[in-house]
């Protein structure tokens, strides 16, 4: 049988809710192979992140190299890069390799308000990693930081995200977590020429942690099998959603989402 892989590039959560443990149970949920190459450890649980221990620039692109020359990458994610050294070695790997379904999840901040970017790094984030990204994915607060401007409204989004797209990205996901005030959900899809928006009831529950990392792996693993972008996003959003209303109660802060429930909900399994 031969299987699609994909790769994803990111930090490791102690607490399993979040980074490469979010997205390695997703890639294998919707039936890809996962890789990895690790940028950094941190010690988190659902209360918050305890530390943060970066791996060197030639670590990670040592395990990108390793992936790449043996088993291959269809498509690849990243998460937490933690500096702009990291950045760099992901960005010269990616280019060398010729990796083109490369989604970037702008990871920034941590539920508990922990630094997983640090700021000097958010310029070459735009300049060297955001030019080589089919999809990128920000929540508000990042789409915020990305773009200079404040979004409150509708328009404000539709503005961010043609912002994000002259940086070179192909396709903009501007995630709707983070408008509490709303009933639904509402992330909105920009390609340059059309706005798509994929809405869900928004559940209220404190159980988020990973939401973002999961999303995002989700996209992944549908463009490694070949899925369009928006097909792609449609089905992350189903994912995401299904995981967040199949409550796990895990630890007694922001608590993970179920990875089981996808396949429950949709394949009776
Ligand atoms: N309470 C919620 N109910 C339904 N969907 C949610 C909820 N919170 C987040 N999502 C969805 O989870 C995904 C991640 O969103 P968001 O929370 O904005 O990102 P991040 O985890 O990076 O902060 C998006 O698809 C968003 O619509
Ligand atoms: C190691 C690691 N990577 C990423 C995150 C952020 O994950 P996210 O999906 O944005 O979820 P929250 O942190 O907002 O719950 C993380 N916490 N750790």
């Amino acid at each position: 049988m031969s299987i699609k892989k994909a790769l994803t590039i990111a930090g490791s959560d102690s607490g399993g809710g979040a980074g490469i443990q979010a997205d390695l149970k997703t890639f294998q949920e919707l039936g890809v192979f996962g890789t990895t190459a690790l940028t950094a450890v941190t010690a988190q649980n659902t209360l918050g992140v305890q530390d943060v221990f970066p791996l060197t620039p030639q670590m990670v692109k040592s395990q990108m190299e390793s992936v790449g020359d043996d088993i291959g990458v269809q498509a690849l994610k990243t998460g937490m890069l933690f500096n702009a050294e990291i950045i760099s070695a992901v960005s010269e790997t990616i280019s060398r390799y010729k990796w083109e379904k490369v989604v970037v999840d702008p990871v920034m901040i941590a539920k508990g308000g922990a630094s997983l970017l640090q700021q000097e790094a958010v310029s070459a984030l735009k300049s060297k990693l955001l030019p080589l990204a089919m999809v990128v994915t920000p929540n508000i607060p990042e789409a915020e930081v990305l773009t200079g401007m404040r979004i409150k409204t509708e328009e404000e989004k539709r503005e961010a995200a043609r912002n994000l797209f002259e940086l070179g990205v192909s396709n903009v996901v501007i995630k709707g977590g983070h408008d509490e005030n709303t009933s639904e959900s509402i992330d909105l899809l920009y390609d340059g020429l059309v706005f798509i928006t994929f809405r869900s009831e928004r559940i209220r529950t404190k159980n988020t942690h990973g939401t973002g990392c999961t999303f995002s792996a989700a996209i992944t693993a549908e463009l490694a099998k070949g899925v369009a972008v928006p097909d792609a996003v449609s089905t992350a959003k189903s994912y995401i959603q299904a995981a967040i209303e199949d409550q796990l109660t895990i630890g007694s802060g922001h608590g993970p989402t179920n990875h089981w429930a996808y396949k429950r909900k949709f394949m009776n399994v």
